[in-house]
């Protein structure tokens, strides 16, 4: 029993992580459980807000006059005791308010909307009743729709007291539902009703028989139809007899691509290392360990197949596991992988899924319907119960750190877990972050290798072409005659290739031959790009759109020309040089559509093409036994980047897509154009060594104080006036300065690379540090003011571990 609750609101500028106290209604005192989400009342007394209950108290030793919770929202708590310890960590973690991380950790269906109502408490004038309230007592406030008249007449009603505003909390979850049937009568009252039949009711005959078959069960309409062979009609005469009853049933949505999970594929035998790494880890599993793995396997190695074995153990044990895979739509091999495993024990979490599919998912998930979770980086929130194992694959991609608040790390919260849980953790990359490789150096980690592919399959060798030479010999182009040969051969052979290429758009951009003249985003510091498909030039950060122009709009010359290389421009040039081959493309541009990427690969992988063309996105966990050639067009495109991670992210992008080469018994090859042959990302990339790499890139990161070596993070003021972001950070600059001594390195203020962006301008600065305690209490206060400035238009981010430094 509890009368007092202690609650977390969701206040729109007047966060804070410290709940309030509410008084709860007699009614509820026995029903209200913490992780509940309920409606309170907040400020004044006519604001309604949702807030989550985070504790509750027996009886008051509160003085004061306690507000009443308006209502509950949920009969079952939605966070448990573990998501709720989790969401204050995380908050105490990024800088973030705590009611953000619950939202962040909550499927999308479970946000509530606030929705604001006008209500007449006095007579107003008839034109303005029929006008403005439509007739009615209440209307939807929505100042935004309003024309300034219309707002101003309703402001003075409200200064009249005439009107007042209603705030509702509306809940957006809804559960599915089909119609079903379910049996009215008793076995004996059938028996009754057959007496009375007509003989000829040959129909409603069978239908008293089927009833009388599922006493005690609702059966979908669907369903009972097919197992009866009994139309609608009848079903309907037996509801007006009162036989049946006709009632909602509620379903999952199942996404469509995953509702084939009639085969269930038994496990390989693996080989020696993966056997080594298998029962490491299997072991953590029946010990309970929070140990943490670094599974090192080169490209093809099968670390899926150690992840699956291990899987199994932890539910073969009646416990649950979480497989996080970089944002899953790329990847729906592996999906489709787990799926043939562990058939319907698996829930699958992705962008892809509609809201309603999600909350469908987490809620098989929550009932205990699935022990399996495979999803992206919010998928680590999987609401399962008794952890066994989380499995994160692909540990480098930078797409497990959500890039706005919270700004969580996936492995950090996997981290927590699997801690909080006593389940091992594994690691699986080919390229581990060096934060990570620097772990398992210093036995943090326990390192598990993988060195040889699946079957003794040898890595595929790589040829580095030297661009710069190319240029000299023939005209301008985007492939280097060794390339177009080996395409050409592959094509002959009835094998096929991948090429990737490290942009997306026609052309980059579009410039004036006579004066210069770049086409810039009117609101961003930007280029715009040139998109062929719709014949637009469009911005990649605020999607501003215009017609593509004829004539310079600088100098007025017809001499405007198209620069950079795109996909597209890549698809017609090779069009002409390979006349028969069959491309594919694979950019944003040809997966806008849901279900898109599914369907391009799945073409592929018929062997409907025999190119494979696409951006960054083909590079990931494709597996494609007749793949025996990978072409890259341009792996400098990365390097120039003013970040420090450049190399590490080059290199890892090379070696990813290189190890799409000659996975099964065909022998494959890479080629690899690029105009810096000899930088040691590329060199390394080319013979597989990312141990070299690692030994390389630690001791230039040691010499410039970089992580792994320091922690890092980035503090980041927007304004739409330039000169007031500008004083902001160079306050807060001198603010942090003052506070924390001399053991922190500080880079900047600076303005960012796109220093104006959405029409605001952009300030940074980032501080390095190795150890400060009191750097994270002045962030946080830093946080606090932060709501304060929000309201003169000021925004400003704390980014620990950012992963992107431009
Ligand atoms: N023990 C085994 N015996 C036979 N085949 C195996 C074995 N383990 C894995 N394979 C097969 O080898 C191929 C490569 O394995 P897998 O995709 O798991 O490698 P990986 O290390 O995850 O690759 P990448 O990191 O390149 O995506 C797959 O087709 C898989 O079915
Ligand atoms: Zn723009
Ligand atoms: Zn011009």
């Amino acid at each position: 029993m509890a009368e007092i609750a202690q609650v977390i609101v969701d206040v729109p500028t007047m966060q804070t992580n410290r709940p309030y106290t509410y008084q709860v209604p007699q009614e509820w005192q026995y029903q209200i459980k913490i992780g509940m989400r309920v409606v309170v009342p907040f400020g004044n007394g006519t604001r309604k807000v949702e807030g989550v209950v985070v504790g509750l108290d027996e009886t008051s030793t509160y003085d004061g006059q306690l507000k009443k919770i308006d209502s509950l929202m949920d009969l079952n708590p939605v966070l448990n005791d573990e998501l709720l310890q989790l969401s204050q960590w995380m908050a105490n973690q990024t800088f973030a308010f705590q009611i953000t991380c619950i939202h962040t950790m909550l499927p999308a269906m479970l946000k509530t909307k606030t929705q604001k109502y006008l209500h007449l408490i006095d007579e107003v004038d008839e034109e303005t009743f029929l006008t403005q309230f439509h007739g009615l007592d209440e209307i939807e406030f929505n100042p935004e729709k309003l024309t300034k008249p219309q707002l101003s007449q309703l402001l003075k009603l409200k200064k009249q007291e005439k009107v007042e505003v209603v705030y509702r909390v509306r809940d957006r979850a809804k559960p599915k539902t089909v119609l079903g049937i379910s049996p009215a009568l008793t076995f004996e009252q059938y028996e009754e009703q057959r007496s009375t039949l007509n003989s000829q009711a040959k129909a409603q005959n069978r239908l008293l028989s089927y009833l009388q078959s599922i006493i005690g069960k609702t059966i979908k309409l669907t369903e009972a139809r097919q197992n009866s062979d009994l139309s609608t009609a009848v079903f309907n005469t037996g509801a007006k007899k009162g036989w049946l009853i006709k009632k909602k049933v509620e379903i999952y949505r199942t996404p469509t691509a995953l509702q084939d999970t009639a085969i269930i594929e038994s496990q390989l035998k693996l080989n020696d290392e993966q056997q080594i790494a298998v029962s490491a880890i299997n072991q953590a599993v029946d010990q309970h360990q929070d140990k943490t793995f670094l599974l090192e396997g080169v490209t093809g190695s099968g670390k899926t197949e150690v992840y699956l074995q291990c899987i199994k153990r932890a539910i073969d044990q009646g416990q649950t596991a979480i497989m996080l895979v970089p944002e899953i739509s790329l990847t729906p091999q592996i999906v489709a992988r787990v799926k043939r495993r562990f058939g319907s024990d698996v829930a699958v979490l992705h962008s892809g899924l509609s809201n309603g599919e999600k909350y469908d998912e987490w809620r098989r998930i929550e009932n205990q319907e699935a022990h399996v979770v495979v999803g992206a980086r919010s998928a680590i929130f999987a609401p399962v119960t008794n952890l066994g194992l989380i499995i994160l694959d692909e540990e480098h991609e930078t797409s497990y750190k959500q890039d706005e608040t919270p700004r969580y790390h996936a492995r950090d919260v996997a981290k927590w877990r699997a801690k909080y849980h006593h389940a091992p953790l594994v690691l699986g990359s080919a390229t581990p972050s060096l934060e990570s490789r620097a772990r398992a150096e210093k036995k943090v980690y326990h390192q598990l290798m993988l060195t040889q592919r699946v079957n003794h399959h040898p890595m595929p060798e790589v040829n580095v072409v030297d661009m710069r030479q190319e240029l000299r010999k023939h005209a301008e182009s985007n492939f280097s005659t060794e390339l177009l040969e080996a395409l050409a051969q592959r094509i002959t052979r009835g094998e096929q290739s991948i090429l990737m290429l490290n942009r997306r758009g026609y052309s980059s951009f579009i410039m004036c031959r006579d004066c210069g003249f770049v086409l810039q985003c009117p609101n961003c510091d930007i280029s715009l790009t040139l998109h062929m498909d719709t014949h637009t030039m469009k911005c990649h950060y605020c999607g501003h759109e215009e017609a593509i122009p004829d004539i310079c709009p600088n100098c007025h010359s017809h001499q405007i020309r198209y620069y950079g290389t795109g996909t597209q421009k890549v698809e017609a040039e090779l069009a002409e040089k390979l006349p028969n081959a069959r491309i594919l493309r694979m950019d944003v541009d040809t997966t806008r559509r849901k279900g898109m990427h599914e369907k391009i690969l799945r073409q592929f992988g018929d062997h409907k093409a025999d190119i494979l063309l696409g951006t960054q996105m083909i590079a990931k966990g494709l597996d494609y036994p007749n793949v025996t050639l990978v072409g890259v067009l341009n792996a400098d495109t990365g390097l120039g980047l003013p970040d420090f991670r450049a190399s590490e992210h080059t290199f890892q992008l090379l070696t990813q897509v290189s190890g799409r080469a000659g996975r099964a018994d065909k022998p494959g090859q890479v080629i690899i154009q690029t105009y810096n042959p000899d930088h040691y990302a590329i060199q390394l990339a080319r013979k597989h060594d990312f141990e070299r790499f690692f030994q390389v890139e630690m001791q230039i990161r040691h010499r410039g104080k970089y992580p792994p070596y320091f922690y890092t993070v980035q503090i980041t003021v927007s304004h739409e006036d330039e000169a007031v972001a500008a004083k902001a950070i160079f306050d807060l600059a001198s603010f942090l300065n003052n506070g924390l001594g001399s053991t922190c390195i500080m880079l900047g203020p600076t303005p960012r690379s796109i220093a104006r962006m959405n029409r605001r301008y952009y300030y940074q600065m980032v501080i390095k540090y190795q150890h400060n305690d009191r750097l994270h209490a002045l962030l946080m206060q830093v946080m606090q003011t932060s709501q304060k400035l929000k309201q003169r238009g000021l925004q400003i981010s704390v980014d620990p571990e950012p992963q992107y430094f431009i």
